[in-house]
């Protein structure tokens, strides 16, 4: 499993990346928009730095016609780095702008995806990564395990270098279901990370461990 944090949130991303095996953070509108009116190219340059220049960055275009997405990528780029993977939805005008933008060498990340036909597509345009919207698609009754599952499948079948990175996660069960259809990456808001490991039972566990040792040994800890 391949982590990435879908976050803004600067404090959050440099706790986890002191516990969790993070491998990117991906942004869009509506998270930045979570982190308030900041000063965005310093925030993601600030993202960048916490998590390392090797992981990958995933910024979302703002236009949404072929021109400005192609115009906005470049913005990106050059705000924040080459390595940037550009995150373009998956219709007429994003598909438009993948083409062009890859032509370039610019890793592209396919957001948006609520069907398997859009994930081939972009696909097919080279795409580095594909984002399937997980709870989205199930709050349409779209099953998105089956859609994970068979463009996993295609994109093995094709030997395709393009990642499978599902997105839009409201629980843990979601996550982990979308790992057993196929998903390489796993992109999840902080409100689920913070479950990742916190719940009554673990905590309870620990503790009655510990209740256990120092009931015999006066002391909290092995030594
Ligand atoms: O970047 C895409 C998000 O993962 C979508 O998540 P959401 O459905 O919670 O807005």
């Amino acid at each position: 499993m391949k982590l990435v944090l879908d976050t803004a949130n600067l404090d959050k991303i440099k706790d986890y990346v002191t516990y969790l095996p993070v491998e990117g953070v991906t942004t869009n509108p509506s998270i930045l928009k979570k982190a308030g009116d900041i000063d965005v190219v310093e925030r993601l340059n600030a993202i960048q730095e916490v998590i390392g220049a090797n992981k990958d960055l995933h910024v979302q275009v703002v236009a949404k016609d072929y021109e400005g997405i192609v115009k906005d990528a470049h913005a990106i780029l050059d705000a924040v780095n080459d390595r940037v993977c550009v995150k373009i939805p998956v219709n007429k005008e994003g598909l438009r702008a993948i083409k062009t933008l890859k032509a370039e060498g610019v890793r592209i990340t396919a957001t948006g995806i609520y069907s398997k036909i859009q994930a081939l597509l972009a696909a097919e345009l080279g795409a580095d990564f594909l984002a399937p919207y997980v709870n989205r698609m199930l709050n349409l009754d779209t099953d998105p395990y089956e859609v994970i599952s068979s463009v996993s499948y295609q994109l093995a079948r094709t030997n395709s270098d393009t990642e499978i990175i599902a997105a839009s996660f409201k629980n843990i069960n979601q996550v982990t279901s979308a790992l057993e259809a196929g998903a390489q990456y796993i992109t999840v808001g902080d409100d689920v990370v913070d479950k990742f490991v916190e719940n009554a039972n673990i905590q309870k566990a620990v503790s009655d461990f510990s209740a256990d040792w120092t009931a015999v040994h006066d002391r909290e800890s092995f030594v």
